[in-house]
């Protein structure tokens, strides 16, 4: 492909599709806008895009592909003001948002002035935002779903898919109902628990010092999504709201069950109901990258004494495995401490679960 693209918010998912587009389609210049301008300074410094946009104005109209990556309540005032712009006649415009039908209802005000514009959500990501976080392998093997409206023929749609090619992503076609109702289930509702768990947390803190110094394992795993950028989920959270609000008082009406169940100390049915839950969970696809897998990281048991981890990338470095980041995420009360290692790519974890099997018998294992 050629022409000119204009990403607009060079955050996380801004900088990352920057980088697979380049890297597929070597020709093309990359412009890149953001109201951060020190957010863009990065992105020339870390050449994630070519060219800094004069404006959203100027960017946008030299186009041949637009994307806007900011978050999604942006995203439709940036829709109107796209549809007042003098763009290229066959300009293509999509977006990253994780919401999906307010979204393509706003579209209307492109589409009726013969603009093409696509949503698109490409279902990977992480709790880390900014530029600086953007990776060329982010969507890897991810699920990039495009909620296309029915008007939309199949070559635009393919057209915007070549563009994404280099993301590595398996593209998928849903209504945007369906995908706000999956996303609010799997994404958005499981956000505000995790935030939750950890307000509790916090105010339980001033009555249990000790509280943030212990907390490890099962706290950190389900609260580890409550890093992420508070203006993004807050945008989200208005966006799905009707889906939200009806999966909270849901939710609620459960928790209210389970409430229930200790009082009365009904163990049977405590026990069928973590049982079910451990079942649908086990059965989960483990190297599926959706929104509930992000990362490809590899959990070491390992001993604690000096010399370990030095070991342990020893054998990595051996045998040219590159690892993206390394971590003791606690140190427990028995002897050994949970090395957690990040890889690039699903291939790179495999050789080093392979690699560490054959090398050491410390226990390995992959969430
Ligand atoms: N973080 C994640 O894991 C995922 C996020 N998304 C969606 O992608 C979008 C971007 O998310 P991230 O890259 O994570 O956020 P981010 O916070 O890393 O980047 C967003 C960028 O948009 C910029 N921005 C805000 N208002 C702007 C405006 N008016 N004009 C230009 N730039 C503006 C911000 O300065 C920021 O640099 C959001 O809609 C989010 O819902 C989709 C999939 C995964
Ligand atoms: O960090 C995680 O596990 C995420 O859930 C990342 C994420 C955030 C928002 C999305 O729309 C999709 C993926």
């Amino acid at each position: 492909m050629r022409g000119n693209v204009f990403i607009v918010g060079l955050g996380l998912i801004g900088g990352s599709l920057a980088l697979t587009i380049k890297k597929q389609h070597p020709d093309v210049i990359i412009h890149g806008y953001d109201v951060n301008e020190e957010e863009m300074n990065k992105a020339i410094i870390l050449k994630i895009i070519d060219k800094k946009a004069e404006s959203f104005q100027q960017g946008a109209e030299i186009a041949d592909l637009i994307i806007l990556s900011t978050p999604v309540l942006v995203t439709e005032k940036l829709m109107v003001q796209l549809a007042n712009l003098q763009l290229k006649e066959n300009v293509l415009i999509t977006d990253t948002g994780s919401t999906k039908k307010t979204i393509v209802d706003k579209a209307k005000v492109l589409t009726e002035k013969g603009i093409q514009f696509i949503g698109g959500h490409p279902m990977a990501g992480s709790h880390k935002s900014g530029v600086t976080a953007a990776k060329e392998q982010l969507f890897e093997n991810a699920f990039y779903i495009f909620t296309p409206n029915s008007s939309q023929k199949t070559e635009q749609i393919n057209t915007l898919k070549e563009w994404l090619s280099g993301t590595k992503a398996r593209f998928m076609e849903l209504t945007a109902e369906d995908h706000d109702e999956m996303t609010g289930i799997l994404s958005h509702l499981p956000h505000v628990i995790a935030s939750s768990l950890v307000e509790q947390a916090k105010e339980a803190e001033e009555n249990y010092p000790l509280l943030s110094r212990l907390a490890a394992g099962g706290f950190r795993d389900i609260t580890r999504i409550a890093s992420s950028d508070p203006t993004m989920w807050a945008s989200i959270s208005l966006l799905n709201r009707d889906v939200l609000v009806r999966l909270l008082k849901q939710w609620i009406g459960k928790m209210n069950h389970i409430t229930d169940l200790i009082q009365e100390e009904n163990f049977d049915e405590l026990y069928a109901f973590f049982q079910e839950a451990k079942v649908f969970r086990d059965e989960l696809p483990v190297h599926s990258t959706g929104v509930i897998h992000s990362f490809y990281d590899l959990f070491i048991d390992i001993p604690d004494y000096p010399g370990i981890i030095s070991e342990i990338t020893g054998y990595l470095a051996e045998e040219k495995i590159s690892i993206t980041n390394i971590r003791i995420l606690e140190t427990r009360e028995d002897v050994y401490g949970v090395l957690r290692i990040s890889f690039q790519n699903e291939q790179d974890r495999s050789l080093a679960k392979e690699c560490l099997e054959k090398r050491t018998t410390y226990d390995l294992f992959i969430q």
